[in-house]
């Protein structure tokens, strides 16, 4: 079954423009929506999970009007908000029990059954009688993921989970979110590009409201490959470099200042062929739009 986003466009009442006729096929598996702040990202991620409306356009997941059949949604949706709040002073297994109570798993064996189970996949048994409170930063993502997986939902909407986890708490999230994904449809958002290029087979980047590419990221990132070209540069030659060249990327590597720069050819003997990544792509397609807005 695939979620099918057709010409979804929202504009605040401020008058910002936040989604432009955004039109996305989104498959089984993990999806990843990358963009900068501001990109529209959230707007998408509210708009699916039925928490604000959109202007115009049309989202289904199979037989589901994601946009008017609210109630259906939300029989089907796991939802991990980018600011998620948890009661300080309850236990994630009481919190959890509460949930499912509230998701309307009313048989007190079944609900331990279940809460039991989730807090053995996101790995927080040991845990369990402890206060939200105290947990980690990556403890409570997972209890996020533990909520959101509740009601077995066939469609999980994550935003911008991995901010804030050290490297080890983001690789044990990465890994659940992986293990998820094999039997549901799961959106990350994020604008961190290595997630996505770990994790999704599918993806989209979004900048100022607009869709800007959508693939696979190996497929996008084949696009650019033997176009990206880099050379170390001193701090105070990178205005000329940008308005002679499509400059894409700017590095700190050990005090140096490296460039990368998109063109067809070389642009001169200093630049050296650099490997192409997701991130190229990434900043190919963000970093003029970005500047015309910016300038
Ligand atoms: N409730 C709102 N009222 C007015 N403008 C809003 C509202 N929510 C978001 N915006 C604006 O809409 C645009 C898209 O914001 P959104 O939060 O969807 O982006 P994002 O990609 O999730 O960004 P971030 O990564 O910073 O969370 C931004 O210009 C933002 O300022």
């Amino acid at each position: 079954m695939e979620l099918e986003i057709k010409n979804l466009s929202k504009t605040y009442s401020n008058g910002v423009q936040a989604l432009k006729d955004v039109t996305l096929t989104i498959p089984q598996g993990m999806f990843g929506l990358l963009g900068p702040n501001g990109a529209g990202k959230s707007s998408l991620m509210r708009t699916l999970a039925t928490l604000q409306q959109a202007d115009s356009g049309s989202v289904t997941l199979g037989e589901i009007d994601i946009l008017n059949d609210k109630s259906e949604v939300r029989k089907i949706l796991g939802y991990l908000p980018q600011e998620f709040g948890v009661y300080p002073k309850v236990s994630s297994y009481n919190m959890l029990n509460h949930i499912a109570s509230l998701k309307g798993v009313s048989s007190k064996g079944e609900r331990k059954d279940l809460v039991e189970s989730l807090l053995t996949k996101t790995n927080l048994w040991h845990v369990r009688n402890k206060s939200l409170g105290t947990y980690s930063g990556g403890m409570k993502q997972r209890f996020g993921i533990a909520q959101a997986l509740i009601g077995d939902p066939r469609l999980i909407i994550v935003d911008e989970p991995t901010a804030g986890l050290d490297p080890a708490e983001r690789v044990r999230f990465h890994n659940l979110l992986s293990e998820i994904g094999e039997n549901t449809i799961v959106i990350l958002s994020t604008h961190i590009v290595e997630d996505i290029s770990n994790l999704c087979n599918n993806m989209a980047i979004i900048c100022l409201g607009e869709v800007v590419a959508k693939g696979n990221p190996a497929v996008l990132t084949e696009a650019v490959k033997g176009r990206v070209w880099k050379k170390a540069i001193e701090k105070v030659e990178l205005e000329s470099y940008q308005s002679g060249m499509q400059v894409i990327s700017t590095h700190l590597k050990a005090g140096q200042t490296i460039i990368h720069v998109l063109s067809d050819d070389k642009p001169d003997a200093s630049f050296e062929a650099s490997p192409a990544n997701l991130e190229d792509v990434y900043f190919a397609e963000i970093t003029s739009r970005m500047e015309t807005v910016s300038a």
